[in-house]
This record gives C-alpha cells, structure tokens and sequence, in this order.
C-alpha cells in the first residue's frame, strides 16, 4: 500500500489546450493517505474519471505529478503502478468459472495455490459467491458478474490501491448497500487504500471515511461526512451534499450580524467586513418556521413524507427549504423563518468565510 500525492495535476483532452476553459482539470493538488477509504463525489463531467485514470496510469497528466509514497510514477505504465481498478461495467472472463477469475489476479503473479485458494474463499464468502465458485461466468446476470469484478477488484493484498469507478452501477438497487457495507468491511479487514468514484452522496457518505468533493475540475473540499454537512468550504459543497442542499440567502455582513433585505440576523460570531458576493448558508434542518420572529417567509408548497415535513418557501425572492419533523404542526400564521446562529455559514464569492471570533 501506499499514499498517493497528486501535484499540481492539470489534465486536458484537446490537442493544444489553450485556456482554462480547455482543460478537464484544472490544478489539483490532493495527498490520499494511505490506508484510507475515500469518496470521490461530484456531478458527472466534472473530472472524476479523468482523475482516476491518472492516477491508474490509464491517462497521462498534460500537467503535474503523481507520486506513490515518494516515487514519481507520473510516465509509469498502469502495470507498473500495482494497483487494482474495478469499472462501472463487469470485465469477467466468460469461460472461465467464479473461481478462476477471483484467481486470476493472484494466479498472473505466480502466488502459491493453497494461498490463492484460501483468498478466493475468503474473498468469495464476503461477497456472497462462495455457492457460485464453481460455476462458470458465462450466463450470470450483471449483478453477479459486477460482484466478480469487486472480488477481483479485492483478492490481491499487495496493490497499492484499489479504484472503484461508481462500481455500484449496474447493482440492483436492493443489493447496492448490501455491497457497500460488505466493501467497507474488506477495508476494515484488508486496510487498502480505497478511492471510490460516485457521483451519489449517499454512496459516497456511507462507504467513505473521507470524501473529496469536485466539481468542474476542482477539488473544493476533503472532509468527512459530518466536516461537508457542517462546514462546507465552497457553496458547491453546501448545495451538493444534503436532502435537500443549504439554503442560501443573499447579505451584507457588519460583524457578527448579516442584513438580509434589510433584516438584522444574528450571527452569533464576527466576521468583520466582507466585500464581493456573500451569502448566508444554512441547512433546512436548522432553520424554524415561527409565527413571531425571523425573516418574513412565503410559503410555496409544503410536502408530507412520513417522518419528515418539507416545506418549501420563499424569503425576499431566494429560495428556501425547511425540513422539519412531521408531528411539528403547521398554522396559518407562521409566516417567519428563524435561523440557528451557530448552525449559519457565511460565503463569500462561492468559498467559506471563517469567523474572526465571538462578539
Ligand atoms: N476521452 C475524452 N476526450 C475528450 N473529452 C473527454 C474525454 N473523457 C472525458 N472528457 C471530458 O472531460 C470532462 C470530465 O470527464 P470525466 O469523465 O472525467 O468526468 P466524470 O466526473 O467522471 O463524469 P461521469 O460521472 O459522467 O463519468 C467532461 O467534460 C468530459 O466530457
């Protein structure tokens, strides 16, 4: 296993790239470290796969460096670099039975036969093939050839790390979070670096320890589950992560209070003063509906989903969601948002302010 660090990673598929708008990465820099499980998440075409294969070996950088612990392995051919790659669609040897292509892998590098047999057991067993390994592949359905690719994907424990590219794709969605689950045991057990592409968050929020969040050919921000729900460093980030996303309010910021429309907003904490875009953030779990205090609210639609009540507004002109629980009861008169200070992020143009401190 190794870390990988990619620096100052800049890819473009034109032949002769000449502005930014050129390049499918832009400037990456990133350290993954080793052992651990990352997400990959963003929308798609924002560069996920581009990254990927680069760091496989499957792409050259146009610009940049990758280096595998301190080993530049930028011009090293994929075989070179010792990593597992596991795609969206099932690569399976169809003549060959479940056992062999589990095997495969291990077989290719001459590992010992008793060795291969007790992996491939151990392997097959946590993915649920144990009842199909004599059988040939020709014939399963895409479920279960995708489960051999993850299988093989996971029989070797020397790769450096392994890649999953939104694996998960042509899975039955019932067998989706059995799988997560089951890889993220192989983590636990195996503690391979992991890299999992998905442009789903909640894939990408239950299998990773970290997830790196991209869009547009940037990586906006490295964090955990709870770092992207509560602090999100871009409003990318704000909006992508969440069910719905944060709700964002147009202000002008004097310290710690924000003039929205021309209401004061307690926010709890200074930010002195800032110039350009800024906005308020804050999720729809953390705003109230109220009949007194807050912002003046227009309710456009409010949607009844078992534990849960969405509501759905408006507060001068910019679109809020609420999520609230659903024995909370709803009157007539409450026509005011109220906000959790501590609970509201502050942008400016797009990127996280931090707070200068409490006042
Ligand atoms: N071989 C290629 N030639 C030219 N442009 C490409 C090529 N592969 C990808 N692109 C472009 O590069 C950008 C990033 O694509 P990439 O496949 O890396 O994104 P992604 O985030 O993996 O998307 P998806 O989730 O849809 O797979 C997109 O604009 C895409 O159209």
């Amino acid at each position: 296993m190794a870390s990988i660090t990619l620096q100052n990673l800049a890819h473009s598929y034109a032949p002769n790239p000449q502005g930014e708008a050129d390049f499918a990465l832009k400037e990456v820099n990133l350290k993954w470290g080793d052992g651990e499980a990352y997400a990959l998440l963003g929308p798609s075409g924002c560069g996920k796969t581009t990254l990927l294969n680069i760091m496989s070996g499957l792409l050259t950088p146009t610009r940049g460096r990758v280096l595998f612990d301190e080993r530049d392995v930028t011009a090293a051919p994929t075989a070179e670099r010792n990593i597992a790659q596991v795609f969206q669609f099932p690569v399976v040897y169809d003549t060959m039975s479940v056992r062999e292509n589990l095997a495969f892998p291990l077989r290719n590098r001459g590992v010992d036969a008793g060795i291969i047999a007790a992996r491939v057991d151990r392997i097959a067993d946590m993915i649920g093939l144990t009842p199909l390994l004599g059988k040939k592949a020709q014939g399963l359905g895409a479920d279960l050839k995708q489960k051999i690719s993850l299988g093989r994907g996971m029989v070797r424990d020397d790769v450096n790390a392994i890649l999953f590219d939104e694996p998960l794709t042509v899975i039955d969605p019932h067998l989706k979070w059995e799988l997560r689950t089951q890889l993220k045991a192989l983590h636990r057990e195996f503690g391979h670096t992991m890299v999992y592409v998905t442009h789903d968050q909640t894939e990408a929020l239950t299998f990773a320890d970290k997830v790196v969040v991209m869009n547009e050919g940037r990586v906006l921000q490295i964090g955990t589950p709870q770092e992207l729900f509560e602090t999100p460093a871009h409003r990318f980030v704000g909006y992508f992560i969440g069910s719905p996303g944060m709700n964002f309010l147009p202000a002008t910021i004097d310290g710690a209070f924000a003039s929205i429309g021309g209401e004061r907003v307690d926010l709890g904490k200074s930010y002195g003063s800032l110039e350009g875009a800024v906005e308020i953030g804050i999720r729809p779990e953390f705003v109230k509906l109220t009949s007194s205090n807050g912002l003046p609210l227009e309710i456009n639609r409010i949607q009844d989903a078992g534990r849960q009540k969405f509501v759905n507004g408006n507060v001068f002109g910019a679109e809020v969601n609420i999520v609230m629980d659903a024995s909370e009861a709803i009157d007539a008169g409450m026509t005011r948002l109220a906000i959790e200070p501590a609970k509201i992020s502050v942008f400016q143009d797009g990127w996280r302010v931090e707070p200068k401190g409490a006042e």
